[in-house]
């Protein structure tokens, strides 16, 4: 039946409204109180953009309960609340260049601030007489949700107290670090957080907060705004408040530049960011653009291409690596997401399949993140028409028969055959593979072949290859098979941290190649003939690494086969490039040999940008110093940064360790030449 205030418009449209509003809800529902987005971001923004689009043409048709035109909110707040001195707003969206340049137009000759969106949850933070009041979620926009001591435990670097009179609020992102993410994964495979922004909203939502904080559950806090007593404060001026990452541009060019800048470095940060925010530079001209329902008028928000598609999931394909680890992967209809057309997928580990509950068929949300491997988040099970099939992992190996032994937390099944076919011909494309041997040319369909004719069994047959033997291969030119020898013949300078890498020791990554390295060993030999002791005592190999490696050279096949390759003018020993950067330059640089602490925030000290702990850490290692995590009597300095606690400092005046200010600190990088 027709509407009868709108006789135009067709009951299809009215359901149709009806439906878009209830589901936005829902998803509101799931995001802000609970943390969870069932759909990717994009998904939900086209499904909210529909609905503003249909009720734009029928504004009649506008539920009472709507979503729009106001903060997006779930429709309940639990726990006790506060009101918001000044609402907390949404911000508008653009995600073309022009829409952002038809922005700067409306405030012709303003000066205007790009910063980091940064993905995490919002939050208000109110001194009184410089100390710590209260900390409320952004909640409904008006009330907020309290979460003062829950953040008191979680967000340990907020300052508990600033040196500023009157009523103090600073306003910015609760963001969970994605080293934080990762590391809480991998220690928790039976409780993995889906993004770091969901980890973040949890975290907040955690009954047991001082639990949650000892389970590595940490969040940080970056500041966008403040202003004491109703007037603008920088931020900058705020002891111990970080502040989210802010360029000043002059005009519309500058600000399209920054946006570019930040989507360039996007991948690189430590933690996540979803667009980039644009406002007037000036609180007093930003105040007075005013607002439109839900937004300020003065800024708007540059949304960068997603990074979350759904696709089909049409095939799992249980692949033997290298140490024999049975890997399933899944090829998915082809989808265009962070940039790329992805079509293989890693669904992890059974134990992640069963408890995402993914099968063959189900429309999954595909997330790509920096480099990192494009995975399936979740199943979409509202999609599911009943023909989908449940993933079963194999019994017996795919490639050698041998019955898989299951392994560790997440039920990972292993090929415990050494001449399991399948695994040589992976370890010998990891061989030639870039950050081992790096043989330029060599592929592994290549590989594939001549370890299937049985001329390639082992590392060593790559130097014996002759440019006559490949010739006898279809589609293998003279030309190609000189080329070919020629690069394995260029490769063969390898050196010893490739040469670990290459030989994919179980356990052992390519860090811990690097590791070895850096501990002095010079020789693949020397390597090899370590006690489970000597490699322990090596910063960052524990047991379980350091039995892998003594285990794996205690092979015979290994012992014959370093052998031949030394035999074949392999060069396995310790290169200047395999130890830090420049070794020379470290060489009297205070930092050489030091063991040092490194806290509290820093920026750098060449780019003026906010540079993440572990960041720093790396630069100062390069240096020569060996980091450590707590103040003790070895400790040569306490490189403390901004907002260092007084335990700390303490404890390196008692002891008599010398604290390094940032100054001095980046001096000495810079003459180390690593900075
Ligand atoms: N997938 C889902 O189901 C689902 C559900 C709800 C919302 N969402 C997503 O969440 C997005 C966020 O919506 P919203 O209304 O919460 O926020 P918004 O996109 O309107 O942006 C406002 C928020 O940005 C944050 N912010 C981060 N860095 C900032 C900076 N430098 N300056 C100013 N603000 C900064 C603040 O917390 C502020 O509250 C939506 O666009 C949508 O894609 C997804
Ligand atoms: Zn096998």
């Amino acid at each position: 039946m027709p509407d009868p205030k709108d006789p135009q418009a067709p009951p299809a449209v009215k359901q149709r409204i009806e439906e878009l509003a209830g589901e936005v809800q829902r998803l509101n529902d799931a995001y802000y109180a609970v943390g969870d987005s069932p759909l990717p971001d994009a998904e939900y923004d086209a499904l909210k953009d529909e609905l503003a689009a249909l009720v734009a043409e029928h504004p009649e048709l506008e539920p009472a309960d709507s979503p729009l035109g106001k903060v997006n909110a779930p429709s309940e707040l639990t726990g006790p609340t506060v009101r918001h001195a000044r609402p907390m707003l949404s911000l508008g969206k653009a995600t073309t260049e022009e829409q952002i340049r038809a922005f700067c137009e409306r405030f012709p000759g303003k000066v205007f601030r790009v910063s980091e969106k940064l993905d995490g949850l919002s939050l208000s933070v109110v001194y009184t007489g410089g100390t710590l009041e209260h900390v409320a979620t952004r909640g409904t926009g008006e009330v907020g949700e309290l979460v003062t001591e829950k953040v008191r435990h979680v967000v340990p670097d907020l300052p508990h107290a600033i040196g500023e009179d009157g009523r103090v609020e600073v306003r910015g992102e609760a963001v969970m670090l994605r080293s934080v993410w990762s590391a809480y994964n991998e220690a928790h495979p039976d409780r993995i957080l889906t993004n770091p922004r969901s980890g973040a909203a949890g975290t907040l939502m955690q009954k047991d907060p001082e639990a949650a904080a000892a389970a590595g559950r940490l969040l940080r806090f970056f500041a966008f705004g403040a202003d004491r007593d109703g007037a603008p404060v920088d931020i900058a001026a705020l002891d111990g408040i970080e502040d989210a990452a802010t360029v000043v541009c002059p005009d519309a060019d500058a600000v399209i530049a920054a946006i570019e800048a930040i989507g360039a470095r996007r991948d690189d940060l430590d933690y996540d960011i979803d667009g980039a925010v644009v406002r007037l530079h000036d609180p007093a001209e930003f105040d007075a653009a005013g607002f439109n329902s839900a937004e300020p008028r003065g800024a708007i928000a540059f949304k960068y291409p997603p990074e979350e598609r759904t696709t089909k999931l049409l095939a799992v394909e249980w692949q033997v690596g290298k140490v024999g680890r049975i890997a399933p992967r899944a090829r998915v209809e082809p989808v265009f997401v962070g940039g790329v057309t992805v079509e293989n997928i890693t669904l992890h580990n059974p134990r992640l399949i069963r408890e995402r509950d993914l099968r063959v068929g189900d429309t999954v949300a595909v997330v790509r993140r920096g480099d990192v491997i494009p995975f399936a988040g979740r199943a979409i099970v509202e999609d599911r028409d009943g023909s989908e099939e449940e993933i079963v992992p194999p019994v017996d190996c795919p490639s050698c028969g041998t019955e898989l032994e299951i392994r560790g937390t997440g039920e990972e099944r292993w090929c415990t055959n050494l001449q399991c076919p399948a695994q040589i011909t992976r370890r010998l494309m990891h061989w030639a593979s870039r950050p081992a041997a790096d043989m330029e040319g060599v592929g592994n369909v290549w590989i594939e072949k001549l370890a299937d004719d049985g001329v390639l069994q082992t590392r060593a047959d790559f130097y014996r290859l002759t440019a006559e033997q490949l010739m006898g291969y279809e589609r293998m030119g003279e030309v190609s098979a000189r080329n070919t020898v020629d690069a394995i013949e260029r490769s063969k300078g390898l050196g010893l941290r490739r040469a670990l890498i290459g030989l994919a020791i179980p356990m052992a990554s390519d860090g811990i190649a690097k590791r070895l390295c850096l501990a002095g060993y010079e020789r693949i030999e020397d390597v090899a003939a370590a006690t489970v002791a000597e490699l322990e005592a090596i910063r960052d190999i524990g047991t379980k690494v350091a039995e892998s490696l003594v285990a794996f050279f205690a092979r015979e096949t290994i012992v014959t086969e370093i052998a031949a390759l030394r035999e074949l003018g392999v060069h396995l020993d310790v290169l200047d490039e395999d130890r830090p950067v420049d070794v020379a330059a470290a060489g009297d640089s205070p930092l050489k040999g030091a063991t040092v602490v490194v806290t509290g925030a820093f920026t750098h000290g060449v780019t003026g940008a906010k540079i993440s702990r572990p960041d720093l850490t790396r630069l100062v290692e390069q240096a020569g110093a060996t980091a450590s995590s707590s103040v003790s009597a070895t400790t040569t300095y306490l490189l403390a940064g901004a907002n260092v606690g007084a335990a700390k400092t303490d404890k390196a005046a008692t002891l008599g360790v010398e604290v390094v200010d940032p100054d001095t600190l980046w001096g000495w990088l810079k003459d180390a030449g690593v900075a």
